[in-house]
């Protein structure tokens, strides 16, 4: 792992853009897995800096969000599809047939599941995954657990996770208590990771990550075994 402490927000954000820009420059037809949450927000303001000014094109890019509440349309103000128009896809040249997120409303979620992971397999896999870190050291919504999940699926929030993402609604009751994600095995087979993670409730969780024990229970642990991963964090 190639552990990078930034030394404030400001950096980590413009750091974590530099590497997802050069992933890009690389390779403009990059699949490029992207994240939600207040994490990423500022990286992606940067990255829309980078393609107003020039640097970057997102014309050639296809994208595969780790991860849709289920219960929540398109249009709902807290749904993953919502907050990724809002913060990048509007702002920027991706064509929207190359953006890709779970459908929250599928008639048959487990069938949703099976047709994600295959379109990520049928785009060549993600080039770079970009995760952010919950407070219990999940990624995606892969909460701690016995075992590490592997495939895109349904999954139930921890109470924890309902807690910490009430304040986007109007109470918890309003928090949908299930989601689809990405699974553990589906992150892994990213061939560049990049976890940005920093703040106070984060500490206890990104200290875990860097500890070196590898558990079901800190899903995030399982990034150590992956060859290419980059985790840039700030206090
Ligand atoms: N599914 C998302 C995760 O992908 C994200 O990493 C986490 C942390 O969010 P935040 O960055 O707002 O702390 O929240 C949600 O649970």
């Amino acid at each position: 792992m190639n552990v990078i402490k930034a030394k404030s927000v400001e950096e980590l954000n413009k750091k974590a853009a530099v590497m997802i820009a050069g992933q890009m420059l690389e390779k403009p037809d990059s699949v490029l897995g992207f994240a939600t949450g207040s994490s990423p927000l500022g990286t992606y303001a940067e990255l829309i800096r980078l393609y107003q000014e020039g640097t970057i094109d997102f014309s050639q890019v296809t994208t595969f969000n780790l991860d849709e509440y289920v219960g929540l349309g398109k249009d709902h103000s807290q749904s993953y599809h919502y907050f990724m128009k809002e913060n990048l896809f509007s702002k920027v040249n991706i064509k929207e047939e190359n953006t890709h997120i779970p459908s929250g409303v599928a008639a048959d979620a487990t069938a949703e599941c099976r047709r994600y992971e295959e379109a990520i397999g049928a785009a060549g896999g993600v080039d770079l995954q970009l995760l952010g870190l919950g407070r219990n050291g999940h990624i995606g919504f892969n909460e701690p657990d016995s075992i590490f999940g592997k495939e895109t699926s349904v999954v139930k929030l921890t109470e924890s996770t309902i807690e910490a993402n009430t304040r986007f609604f109007d109470s918890s009751a309003e928090v949908p208590k299930e989601a689809i994600s990405m699974g553990i095995g589906t992150i892994m087979k990213a061939r560049k990771i990049l976890l940005i993670a920093y703040g106070a409730d984060k500490k206890e969780a990104i200290e875990k990550l860097l500890s070196g024990e590898v558990s079901p229970q800190m899903p995030a642990s399982i990034l150590q075994l992956h060859p290419q991963t980059t985790i840039i964090y700030a206090d």
